[in-house]
């Protein structure tokens, strides 16, 4: 199996848990420290979450500058019940759909289901899948079948709550759906916002999840102030305010929207100011993206040997952006960026709330696309996450360069992965990712212009210790008799002008 000290250095293991090394590191060493520290200043990590905490757990700074405004932002009330659900999953199978196959209809149900299962104490005790040619009209499903599905969900006392999977339900059509069914009803948009809720921890993502809930919390008000306005209370002024409660709401949700775009402006400049200290002390980024559930955590963990990452078996169980730091075959010290997960059907205005969180991954040197091979539905998953990708309009040259990993080939007997540039691994099994480290370095290697070099330097100077500093050094050979070696370093072209200006030739 796949052990620690083969990968990360004891000094910078030591680090990793939040505690400082006994003994000065080697000069190697020093940016990791440098990085750690500015990640720490960043707070990603969590309030005392189970998982994903990354690196630097227990030393996060979220409680550092924290404005009470921003406390009073994340701390509203949840927006689905938090008891128990039993849940009937309904599927709208839309008639004339292009790519609508019986199997494909198969595995959307699936995905529904797993949804509800990745919140606690959920459970699905129906599913149905309903034809309809009508999906945009106000009951969703034809007369007929609408009737039909009343009395089989009303027939059914056991459900609490029913998941139309569907993107996003206006307004008027959840009311009139809960009003024939006498049960709440969920989209897509809902569901996957109470798993974040439950699943946020830092921050930002807590952030992040309030501005992506506006739009919800909109629409029930406009549902109430309908209400307050058809008993003549939502007009009343208050107080002589020349304000009604109705304009006094609407106006409260506009100014909690705009502290929110200020407190995530906020983060994301001390993100950028992190990102440009990073930049400067020229550390390779590798941010690992792909579809949720797909093992990009386990990946990771595999990669960098850290035990305390806790990879789930369940849709979107990493909502913070954590860094973790590992090392390629040369000694190169890398920083893996485990990123949120894609699912396709995702409203927009729920990727763009997240997209802070995601400028990360555009601002990394190569790009991991991490596949589940042993999903039946890996190829859309793939498409969706391409598309998602797109739209976040990464550099060319990063999309270009994107390195695509087919995971969980374990549960696939005889997988030979086709088409140039894939690796096929296991990550829970540790198959597969020597190769992976070997490819990952080469592309490292070409994104962020660091050359192999060979360069004559004399020992008793100061040469040797400034490219262990500022360089990889890969082997040093004394030349005997002349008090000179050989040094093969991993150097940055900027880190060599400046070994050039110190130490002309
Ligand atoms: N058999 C097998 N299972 C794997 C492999 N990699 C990951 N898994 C399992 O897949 C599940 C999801 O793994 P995670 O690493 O949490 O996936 P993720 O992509 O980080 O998921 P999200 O953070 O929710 O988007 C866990 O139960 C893992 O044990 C693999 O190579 N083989
Ligand atoms: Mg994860």
């Amino acid at each position: 199996m796949f052990s620690m000290s083969a990968v990360v250095p004891r000094s910078l293991r030591l680090l990793l848990h939040g505690l400082a090394p006994r003994s000065p590191a080697p000069p190697l060493q020093w940016p990791v420290r440098a990085v750690i520290a500015d990640i720490r200043v960043l707070g990603s990590w969590g309030r005392g979450g189970s998982h994903d905490r990354g690196w630097a757990s227990g030393a996060n700074g979220e409680g550092e500058g924290e404005e009470p405004e921003e406390e009073e932002l994340l701390s509203a009330e949840p927006l689905l019940p938090t008891a128990s659900q039993r849940v009937c999953v309904l599927h709208p199978d839309v008639k004339g759909r292009a790519g609508r196959t019986p199997r494909h209809t198969e595995l959307q149900v699936a995905e529904a289901a797993a949804l509800v299962h990745a919140l606690h104490g959920w459970s699905v005790v129906l599913t149905l899948v309903v034809p309809t040619r009508v999906p945009d009209s106000r009951l969703v499903f034809g007369k007929g079948n609408f009737q039909d599905l009343t009395e089989k969900i009303r027939g059914c006392p056991d459900i609490t709550s029913v998941f139309l999977n569907v993107e996003r339900m206006a307004t008027p059509t959840k009311k009139e759906l809960e009003a024939a069914w006498g049960v709440e009803v969920f989209d897509r948009f809902t569901i996957v916002l109470h798993i974040f809720r439950c699943n946020a921890r830092t921050k930002e993502a807590r952030l992040q999840l309030a501005l992506a809930e506006i739009p919800l919390l909109r629409s029930t008000l406009s549902r109430r102030s309908a209400w307050l306005d058809h008993e003549g209370r939502g007009s009343r002024y208050i107080m002589g305010s020349g304000e009604s409660f109705t304009e006094l709401r609407h106006r409260v949700m506009k100014e909690k929207e705009a502290k929110i775009r200020r407190a995530l402006e906020r983060l994301r400049d001390k993100r950028s100011l992190l990102r440009r200290q990073r930049t400067q002390r020229e550390f390779p980024i590798v941010s690992v993206v792909g579809y949720t559930n797909c093992g990009k955590t386990t990946l990771i963990k595999a990669l960098t040997g850290e035990a305390a990452m806790q990879p789930c078996n369940q849709l979107f169980a990493t909502l913070d952006v954590t860094a973790h730091a590992g090392s390629l075959p040369s000694r190169i010290p890398v920083l893996y960026v485990d990123t949120i997960g894609f699912l396709s059907q995702l409203p927009h205005s729920l990727i763009q709330s997240f997209s802070a969180t995601l400028e990360d991954v555009a601002h990394s040197d190569v790009i991991m696309h991490v596949r589940d091979m042993s999903h039946p539905n890996t190829e859309q998953q793939k498409t969706s996450v391409l598309s998602t990708l797109q739209s976040l309009q990464l550099p060319s040259a990063l999309l270009d360069s994107m390195l695509e990993v087919h995971n969980k080939v374990d549960l696939v007997p005889g997988y030979s992965p086709s088409g140039s540039g894939v690796l096929a691994v296991s990550a829970l099994l540790g198959h597969g990712l020597d190769e992976l480290k070997v490819a990952l370095e080469k592309s490292v290697l070409q994104a962020t212009g660091r050359q192999v070099l060979t360069l004559c330097v004399q020992l008793g100077g100061p040469q040797l210790s400034w490219l262990y500093k500022e360089a990889t050094v890969q082997h040093v050979q004394e030349l005997p008799e002349t008090g000179a070696a050989h040094v093969t370093v991993i150097i940055s072209r900027a880190a060599y002008g400046r070994f050039r200006k110190l130490f002309p030739e």
